[in-house]
């Protein structure tokens, strides 16, 4: 969730700061430490293993996001870990000044708005995990992470592993991989070195159409 404006000042007016390594766990799922991070550098995943050491992952933590709100509000353990991904630079502020905060109305408006977009994403999750084919989930999943509106070509820079596409879409490295390589023979993307290339979102999006009819561009 992107905190900005009046909402952000006012809680960098209560934040303490401190910086992390890559590689740092920010949040311990099941810890029962309650404090609220705002990510001001670097970017993090929120992820949960399985017994097994299965690795889900639900969602990226960009600059200017907040995160680890549940443990703040219900007093309960933490719901999921977060690990940076690079090292980076955070906010925190306590729960008791989180609290404090969601007291102010124009607070309390932006983290409710919060909610309702982490509802949203975790519905079309459920019905794609519970509807749709890998195949189709991927192509899902990849259009998500091509952010940038518009038609044009587009990079993932540097691209998501297979190991970590099928931890965001619940299955496993080699379907990842089959599938990978059946959207790049349909010309719909191709790997550049460490990145991604995806020539149009479009193509891509119709390759949801399964079928082999897509044919590279000239
Ligand atoms: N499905 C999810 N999507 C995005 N963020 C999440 C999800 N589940 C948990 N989080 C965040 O990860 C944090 C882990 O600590 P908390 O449970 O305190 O609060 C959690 C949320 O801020």
């Amino acid at each position: 969730m992107q905190l900005t404006g009046e909402a952000r000042a006012m809680f960098m007016a209560s934040a303490h700061q401190r910086s992390h390594p890559a590689g740092a766990e920010l949040i311990r799922e099941a810890d029962r430490d309650r404090r609220v991070f705002l990510m001001l550098a670097g970017e993090a995943d929120v992820l949960a293993h399985s017994p097994e050491g299965r690795m889900v992952l639900f969602s990226r933590v960009v600059p200017g996001d907040l995160v680890g709100i549940l443990a703040a509000i219900d007093g309960g353990a933490r719901s999921t870990s977060v690990v940076a991904r690079d090292a980076g630079r955070t906010a925190w502020v306590s729960p008791q000044d989180f609290q404090r905060l969601m007291r102010e109305p124009d607070f309390a408006g932006a983290i409710h708005l919060h909610f309702v977009g982490l509802i949203r994403g975790l519905s079309e999750r459920v019905y794609e995990f519970g509807t749709l084919l890998v195949r189709e989930r991927l192509v899902r999943e990849l259009l998500r992470l091509l952010a940038a509106p518009g038609d044009g070509p587009h990079l993932l820079d540097p691209a998501p592993s297979h190991m970590e596409l099928a931890a965001r879409i619940a299955t496993h490295r080699e379907a990842v991989s089959r599938e990978m390589s059946r959207l790049a023979r349909l010309g719909v993307l191709e790997r550049r070195g460490r990145s991604l290339h995806v020539p149009s979102r479009a193509r891509l999006a119709a390759a949801l159409d399964t079928g082999e009819q897509i044919r590279p561009e000239p």
